[in-house]
């Protein structure tokens, strides 16, 4: 059996110095929140932001949601402070911005050299330079804490002076490079937000097609978007039946020495058996997250 990863389907972004949007993230069904020192937050405010979050954790509240700490940039006055701050607290994982070369990660790892263990670092993906070297920083996975991505495209965008449009078309082939890169290292990856809040057909076609690439999930920036982002990044039923039929039909006595059988009238190989047992294991750990949610 595959080990299932963590669900992310829907990581909530939040500026840090709105109390009421954290006090409502703590009841929202997000499997992850961010809370955002970086581009939300006006210069003037940022150590009053980084106050907050830091009191926000260390009060928790959060249930199984992974807490997470979008720091500002180590290029910028307030990023060494922030990254020494989240490094003492009880984040799950701080979020380096605007990271665009394998360096950047390096000084990040070092920045958080005294942190727990468990302190994940997740970069955001959403400069040209980043693009031109998206293998060089995903191998850095297996020697420091980066463990996740999170796409960009606002930033992404403006830097490549692109128009994306409603169906992002000029970003297509850089967000399919960015999942093998993060897949051929071994990290997670995340789409980027959709800031049409108040449009959630625009919102449900986006993440559909963001799970079609192979996302694990998508960033949010509004409470409405969080129900429908979970719902498209979740095992659709018919899915799931047909990963429960291909492991079932893998487990009987005449398929035992086969590596490729017929399933409901479709060939399946084990290669489609491990993606089914990965798909029913995330199945049991949506369930269970969603269970002690309550
Ligand atoms: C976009 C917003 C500024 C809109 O805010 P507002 O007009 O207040 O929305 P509503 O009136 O509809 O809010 C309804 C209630 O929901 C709460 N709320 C709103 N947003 C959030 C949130 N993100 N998390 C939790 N709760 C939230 C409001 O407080 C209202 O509560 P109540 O009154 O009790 O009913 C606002 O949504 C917002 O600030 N969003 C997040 C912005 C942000 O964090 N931006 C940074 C991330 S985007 C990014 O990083 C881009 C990336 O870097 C790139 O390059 O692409
Ligand atoms: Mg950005």
């Amino acid at each position: 059996m595959i080990a299932p990863d963590r669900p992310r389907r829907s990581a909530l972004f939040m500026p840090a110095i709105n109390a009421k949007a954290l006090a409502k993230a703590r009841t929202l069904p997000a499997d992850a929140i961010i809370i955002d020192l970086e581009d939300s937050v006006a210069p003037e405010r940022k150590a009053e932001a980084r106050a907050a979050a830091l009191a926000a954790v260390a009060e928790g509240g959060f249930g199984g949601r992974e807490v997470v700490i979008r720091a500002n940039g180590l290029d910028t006055p307030w990023g060494a402070d922030d990254l020494a701050a989240i490094a003492r607290s009880r984040a799950d994982a701080v979020l380096l911005p605007k990271v665009s070369r394998p360096e950047d990660v390096r000084a990040a790892d070092i920045a958080l050299s005294a942190a727990p263990a468990a302190l994940q670092l997740w970069t955001m993906i959403e400069s040209c330079g980043a693009m031109l070297r998206l293998d060089q920083i995903a191998a850095l996975a297996p020697t420091t804490r980066l463990s996740l991505w999170v796409i960009g495209t606002n930033d992404l965008a403006k830097d490549m002076r692109a128009q994306p449009g409603a169906d992002r078309l000029p970003l297509q082939p850089l967000l399919a490079v960015a999942v093998c890169a993060a897949r051929a290292h071994g990290l997670a990856i995340l789409d980027s937000v959709c800031n049409e809040f108040r449009d959630l057909d625009l919102f449900r076609a986006e993440a559909q097609q963001g799970r079609r690439f192979g996302f694990d999930g998508k960033t949010l920036i509004h409470p409405a978007q969080v129900e429908p982002c979970n719902a498209a990044y979740s095992p659709a039923p018919a899915d799931l039946a047909w990963a429960e039929a291909v492991i079932a039909a893998f487990g009987l006595p005449e398929n035992k020495a086969k590596g490729a059988i017929q399933v409901e009238g479709k060939m399946a190989e084990l290669l489609h058996l491990e993606d089914a047992e990965r798909l029913v294991a995330m199945a049991k750990r949506i369930a269970q997250l969603e269970a002690a949610a309550g």
